[in-house]
């Protein structure tokens, strides 16, 4: 649908500060969104139809084209476990904790997987964008501001997500490169927003 114009501007929703200022941060004026804080149910199973899920029940809320994403923390040990269910792991354990799941094995590595769903509207069928970031789990080091940070380090670097500038972060992490494909896809279809109103 070439140059499919929108009539209003995408609704990212999310419950999530720190997520709404990094998609900002990478997103700038590449695509016209506005915020809504909503706390969508969270779902079990497998990343993608989690964030699809999140997509649809916004969609319908929003009565409009939306932007949702759902993160999850892969350890390779656990064979991707806790995954999509890091937030609970994150409350109820902690960063010392969740290096406690490791202790008992040498690969301590991990990856962080973002996906975006990106629906049009209400029963319209979401699309999907994910980004990857490999890595390892250590013990907390730098800012606890945002989840799991402190204890990802990701490959190539010496520091933990936590402890490197935020420009940095956003130029690498699962959440840049899922958006990048976010922006390819808008570029591709060529929407047209009749607002130009940025969030
Ligand atoms: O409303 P939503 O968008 O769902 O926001 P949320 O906080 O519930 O986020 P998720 O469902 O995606 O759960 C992911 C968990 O991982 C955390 N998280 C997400 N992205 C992160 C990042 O880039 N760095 C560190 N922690 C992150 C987040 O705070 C949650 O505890
Ligand atoms: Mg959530």
């Amino acid at each position: 649908m070439k140059g499919l114009v929108l009539s209003r501007p995408v609704t990212f929703v999310t419950g999530n500060a720190k997520k709404l200022e990094e998609v900002r941060a990478i997103l700038g004026h590449s695509i016209p969104f506005n915020s809504l804080k909503l706390d969508l149910p969270e779902q079990q199973g497998e990343p993608e139809e989690i964030s699809r899920e999140k997509a649809r029940l916004a969609a319908i809320q929003v009565n409009g084209p939306v932007l949702v994403e759902d993160t999850c923390l892969c350890f390779n040990a656990l064979k991707g476990l806790p995954g999509p269910y890091i937030k609970w792991f994150l409350q109820k354990i902690g960063h010392e904790g969740l290096n406690n799941l490791l202790m008992a094995y040498e690969d301590k590595s991990a990856y962080a997987l973002c996906v975006f769903s990106f629906a049009l509207g209400p029963n319209v069928e979401p699309v999907t964008f994910l980004g990857k970031t490999l890595g390892k789990i250590v013990p907390p080091r730098g800012p606890n501001d945002f989840g799991w940070d402190p204890i990802f380090q990701p490959d190539g670097y010496e520091q933990t997500y936590a402890e490197m500038p935020k420009e940095e972060k956003n130029k690498i992490s699962h959440r840049y490169k899922a958006l990048d494909m976010v922006k390819s896809h808008f570029a591709e279809v060529g929407y047209k927003f009749e607002t130009d109103s940025l969030i």
